[in-house]
């Protein structure tokens, strides 16, 4: 049995790592890491715990975490893990950090486009970009675990197969995203209330999205050369869900097919990928609660761009889903283990 411990369990993606946890067979969470709750009740936090979980949460001490457990789960603001990893904490536990801290493998476009000074960039280069279905092998053998950002695990894989393969001219890719708004987690923010959100869209991080970075370094990584891109981001009047549309001009003649094949040379066996039929295009309400990611694309023949669209649920395959699938994946267990979360309707 696989013990975990999450620090940040009180969040928006610390508890849907609990949820997603708690129907796992070969996990058992031993520490709810909260900095508000200490003491309380995780199921007074969240009553849909009630009778289903009994534990209380306790404080992030590290050294008493890592004794406890197998593998740490960080789902708390960016700079936090950062400030608490350590040669020591790595040589006992795994981390699986959720935030953004070991994402960006260039220190200083971190401290650029985060704002904060980077705590540990010792560690940097030997954490793993926990793209599972990219960065498998390098997963299997990871001490530290760089679970990517919501928008970009939805972004990179709904382009990834035709960067890799040269088929996007990557200087003309846009990305167009709009999230769902649990993507801004549980803290209190004016723009987040129900008033400013319900019968409302609105872009934001307009060229300046800290996630734009991300996306361009790992794209670039598949297509072998830098890219700098435009993301825009949206905040959209629902619970969960991600939508990425991706425009681009192709760099050859090619037919419908011949795309398909192309994503399904990198995610024909990949269970947690869909590649929709032609002419289906993904819904956020089509991934809920699962962690799939849906793709579809359209060729314009008239204006010759492709237009690719994601879809993912931000908390499961945009956070907790992946970051399960990641834990799976450093211990040896099978991928899926714990992830065959049906998605809900409606
Ligand atoms: N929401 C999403 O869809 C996604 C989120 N992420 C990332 O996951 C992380 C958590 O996000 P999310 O759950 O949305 O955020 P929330 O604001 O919902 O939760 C933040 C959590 O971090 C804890 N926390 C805050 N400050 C500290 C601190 N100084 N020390 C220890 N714990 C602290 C909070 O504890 P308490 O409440 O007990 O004070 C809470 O449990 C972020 O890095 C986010 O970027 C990644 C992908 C998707
Ligand atoms: C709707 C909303 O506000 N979403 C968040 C992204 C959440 C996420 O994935 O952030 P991390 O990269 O920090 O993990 C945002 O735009 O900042």
């Amino acid at each position: 049995m696989i013990r975990a411990g999450i620090i940040g369990s009180t969040g928006y993606a610390g508890a849907e790592l609990v949820r997603i946890l708690m129907g796992h067979k070969d996990a058992e969470i031993v520490w709810y890491g909260s900095r508000s709750y200490i003491d309380k009740k995780y199921a007074s936090v969240y009553q849909n715990m009630f009778q289903i979980v009994d534990a209380v949460c306790m404080d992030d001490n590290m050294d008493e975490l890592a004794a406890a457990a197998d593998v740490i789960f960080t789902a708390t603001p960016q700079g936090l893990c950062a400030s608490l990893v350590n040669e020591d904490i790595l040589s006992k536990v795994k981390i699986i950090d959720l935030s953004a801290d070991f994402r960006i493998k260039d220190v200083a476009t971190y401290e650029k486009w985060y704002g904060i000074e980077h705590k540990s960039p010792e560690f940097i280069k030997e954490a793993v970009y926990g793209l599972c279905e990219i960065n498998r092998e390098d997963v299997k053998k990871a001490r530290l675990i760089a679970n990517p950002g919501c928008y970009t695990t939805c972004s990179i894989l709904t382009a990834y197969p035709l960067a890799k393969e040269g088929l996007i001219d990557m200087d003309t890719l846009i990305i167009d995203a709009k999230s769902g708004t649990s993507g801004a987690g549980r803290g209190v923010k004016v723009p987040n209330l129900f008033c400013e959100v319900n019968e409302n869209m609105k872009a934001y991080g307009i060229a300046s999205h800290r996630h734009t970075p991300e996306i361009e370094e790992q794209l670039g990584y598949a297509c072998g050369h830098p890219v700098v891109l435009n993301f825009t981001p949206h905040l959209v009047p629902m619970n969960r869900g991600i939508l990425a549309t991706e425009y681009a001009k192709l760099t050859k003649d090619v037919s419908y097919e011949d795309v398909k094949a192309v994503y399904e040379k990198y995610y024909k066996d990949e269970k947690f990928i869909r590649l929709l039929d032609e002419g289906v295009y993904p819904e956020t309400k089509w991934v809920e609660g699962s962690n799939y990611v849906d793709i579809g694309f359209k060729i314009d023949e008239r204006t010759g761009r492709i237009i690719m669209i994601g879809a993912i649920d931000n908390l499961v395959k945009g956070a907790a889903g992946q970051a399960v699938q990641n834990m799976n994946l450093a211990f040896g267990l099978t991928e899926d283990t714990g992830l065959d979360l049906v998605p809900m309707f409606p």
